[in-house]
């Protein structure tokens, strides 16, 4: 299977070595595939992720996207939905549209107020008056209006009320290019398994399973959920 980001022995660590996130993370992600990064509190995830965007350099191994070492030509192709909240507060969701589509030339404005209608979200509203759950799908919107080869989303949809969690996740399925790559890492492992075509568990900083979800639910018996509380039970 063609590869969309291939890395290799990847190590960084904070605090000048004494915390080491990441302990030799080799992985391959295909082309074309929805892939869950799930691993309890602490295990890399984020720290995977900003890496992949080049907010944190590692200290060893390689790491490729789309054939390229993490830079401009990477930023590119990769659109991201970090953690935390970036939009500036005070501006209507139209002007963050209008902003993004000047900022990104793969930006597509139709499917970002596509989006916004069936989610019943008014284009003139402002972010700081909006509640949290909404703020996040205004990212997510904003994240996934890209025409972009990686979509790399940290918790989308952590602050969403479970009715619209489904909806947010079939919107993202079925308005993203399937040749695109969507990896994303949550704890609400039940409420994405749906969508995941593979899964990847990290634990304290190292894979400890990458495998296609069907296969793995086939082979264990039981959901991913159920495979992950086994795998990282206190
Ligand atoms: N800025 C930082 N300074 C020092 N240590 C950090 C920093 N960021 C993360 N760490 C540590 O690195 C390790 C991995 O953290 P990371 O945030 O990547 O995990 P995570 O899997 O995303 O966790 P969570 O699910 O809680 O978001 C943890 O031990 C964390 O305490």
């Amino acid at each position: 299977m063609a590869s969309i980001l291939e890395c290799r022995n990847l190590e960084k660590s904070y605090d000048g070595g004494r915390t080491k996130a990441l302990k030799g993370v080799s992985l391959s992600l295909g082309k074309g595939r929805i892939i869950g990064l799930l691993g309890p509190n602490g295990s890399g995830k984020t720290t995977f992720i900003k890496l992949i965007n080049g907010l944190l350099t590692p200290e060893k191994g390689e790491l490729y996207i789309g054939g390229y070492p993490v830079g401009e030509e990477t930023k590119r192709i990769i659109s991201y939905l970090p953690e935390v909240t970036y939009l500036n507060k005070s501006m209507r969701i139209h002007q963050i549209i209008d902003y993004f589509r000047d900022f990104y030339d793969d930006f597509d404005t139709t499917r970002a107020y596509e989006m916004l209608k069936r989610l019943n979200i008014d284009p003139q509203d402002r972010m700081k008056t909006m509640s949290k759950g909404t703020k996040e799908k205004v990212q997510l919107i904003m994240v996934m209006s890209r025409n972009a080869s990686l979509y790399v989303l940290d918790e989308p949809i952590g602050g969403v009320d479970p009715a619209a969690r489904d909806y947010i996740l079939s919107t993202i399925v079925s308005n993203y290019n399937p040749e695109a790559t969507i990896l994303i890492s949550t704890h609400l492992i039940a409420d994405v398994e749906q969508i995941l075509d593979d899964v990847i568990f990290l634990k304290d900083g190292n894979v400890v399973m990458a495998a296609q979800a069907e296969n793995l639910r086939k082979t264990k018996g039981c959901s991913i959920d159920a495979t992950f509380r086994e795998v990282f039970r206190c």
